[in-house]
């Protein structure tokens, strides 16, 4: 660790790490829901636990990207954090934020309040208090970014972190904005929802994987340069324009049919982008870096961001097919590839790299890091697959052959049974995950021959 504040992530991880162990649960629990419908059904309905899956998702990769940057600007800026104290205060604020909401949903509190229920729209369904809270725990945050890095150097790396983290931040302000026309409410949700992952945070993902790159496989600053503004700007390019693919069926102009399909028809470019320069800088790097385990998450976060939001993105993203497949499981087998291919592993690859630097035992247990990695990449691959094959028999049976709802949903019980099979394939991995960081253990994996020794 080469400079003290940089210990600040260490906390945001560890808590982002629980975050994460509840999350996995959560989804074991939906799917176990999903083939037994009356489960817990009293006490813990199914859309309970779906908002704290979603929800303690979100929070936990946010609290990832915020440790990442506390971790990551000291050492580009070549500087300390400017206030740590005020990092801390800022990390209170998001867990009192977030307890408040677990108990809020638990015990469905203050039901119909202005400032303390619960709202209703997916992944924006905590109270207004707990989404001022996230306001205010973001300003902390990128004020005390924002002066670590403008007194310091400033690299092309800080530069992209800096952009995307205040986008994020300012993009969050529609969660505000909730008209009652639900053509509208919609239009502005997706500013949050889908700017948020089909842009901003994809600025997040190039500068912390172009860190990763930097630092794992040694090649040139300038060259790793040039590949993140290449990734940038096509990010951007493509993605703004391309929440047209949301505006297809919910009341806007026909126009969004052609702008939707054909600039998030490119927004697979960043995402190849992302894949191609993670392989070709291992490929051209002269460092043997003994984190190995770093490396696997950084190539697999690439790979497998490039297939569920590339490839499973492309999928049902022209208007005539997701005319069909809106809403089906199809969007679901995109939503957790996507998800766990760009932001978790992304998350996990850099908490793979500085974890050993902030406990000062570097680098340990990899062997079992690896074996996480591989558990669930895999588990959320096979999901994945049995996921878009119900989508394609539900899109069938249900928009084509027009049969009802709940009955396609009988004829797709051996799928959900399989999801809920490579959940626990999941859980486990993310369990052995968290084991391999906390426990250290110091092991070496060397590439080169075994020196006997001395
Ligand atoms: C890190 C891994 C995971 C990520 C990133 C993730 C992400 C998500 C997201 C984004 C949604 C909302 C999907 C949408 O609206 O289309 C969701 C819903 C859901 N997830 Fe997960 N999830 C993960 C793990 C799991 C696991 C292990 C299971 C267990 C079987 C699971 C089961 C579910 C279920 C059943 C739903 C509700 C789907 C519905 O409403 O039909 N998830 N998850
Ligand atoms: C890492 C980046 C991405 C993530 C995390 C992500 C995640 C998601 C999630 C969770 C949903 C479901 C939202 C909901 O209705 O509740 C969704 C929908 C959708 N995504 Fe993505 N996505 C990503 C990138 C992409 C890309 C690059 C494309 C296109 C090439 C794409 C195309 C779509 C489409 C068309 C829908 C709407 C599906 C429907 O109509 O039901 N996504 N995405
Ligand atoms: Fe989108």
């Amino acid at each position: 660790m080469k400079y003290k504040s940089q210990s600040i992530a260490l906390v945001y991880f560890s808590v982002a790490l629980a975050l994460f162990a509840v999350q996995v649960s959560g989804g074991l629990l939906l799917g176990w829901i999903y083939v037994s419908p009356n489960f817990l059904s009293e006490i813990l309905p199914f859309n309970i636990v779906r908002m704290l899956h979603t929800n303690s998702l979100i929070v936990w990769l946010l609290l990832g990207f915020m440790g990442a940057a506390y971790f990551v600007i000291p050492e580009e800026s070549e500087r300390e954090i400017h206030s740590p104290l005020l990092a801390y205060i800022q990390l209170a604020i998001m867990v009192l934020g977030t307890a408040g909401v677990v108990v809020t949903y638990l015990f469905n509190l203050f039901e119909g309040n202005w400032l303390l229920g619960k709202e209703g729209r997916e992944f924006l369904e905590q109270p207004v208090w707990v989404k001022l809270g996230i306001v205010v725990a973001a300003l902390i945050f990128m004020y005390n970014i924002t002066m670590t890095v403008l007194q310091g150097r400033k690299t092309a790396i800080t530069n992209v972190l800096l952009l995307g983290l205040w986008g994020l931040t300012l993009l969050f302000l529609f969660a505000f904005y909730n008209p009652s026309n639900l053509a509208l409410d919609k239009q502005y949700w997706w500013f949050v929802v889908h700017l948020w992952v089909e842009g901003t945070w994809e600025l997040i993902m190039a500068s912390v994987l172009a860190f990763l790159m930097l630092k794992l496989t040694g090649v040139d600053r300038e060259i790793v340069e040039k590949w993140l503004y290449l990734i940038v700007a096509t990010a951007l390019f493509s993605g703004i324009l391309g929440t047209g693919h949301h505006y297809y069926f919910i009341g806007m102009p026909g126009y969004w049919l052609w702008i939707g399909s054909i600039f998030s028809a490119l927004e697979v470019v960043p995402f190849f982008g992302m894949m191609a320069f993670a392989f070709v800088m291992v490929w051209k790097g002269r460092k043997d870096h003994p984190n190995k385990a770093a490396l696997l998450w950084s190539l697999g976060c690439a790979t497998l961001a490039f297939f569920g939001a590339g490839v499973w993105g492309f999928m049902h993203t022209l208007h005539g097919i997701n005319y069909y497949t809106h809403g089906t499981q199809i969007t679901a087998a995109h939503g957790h590839l996507a998800f766990f291919g760009a932001y978790v592993s992304l998350n996990l690859a850099i908490f793979s790299y500085a974890f050993p630097i902030l406990r000062q035992r570097d680098p340990y247990n990899q062997v079992l890091n690896m074996a996480s990695f591989w558990l669930m990449a895999g588990g959320m691959t096979f999901m994945t697959f049995v996921l878009t094959f119900a989508g394609t028999v539900q899109t069938h049976a249900q928009r084509v052959q027009g049969e009802y709802f709940m009955d396609v949903q009988d004829a797709l019980a051996i799928f959900y049974w399989m999801r809920f099979g490579s959940g626990i394939a999941v859980v486990l991995g993310a369990l052995l995950f968290i084991y391999a960081v906390a426990m250290p253990r110091k092991e070496l994996i060397s590439a080169s021959p075994k020196v006997p020794a001395e």
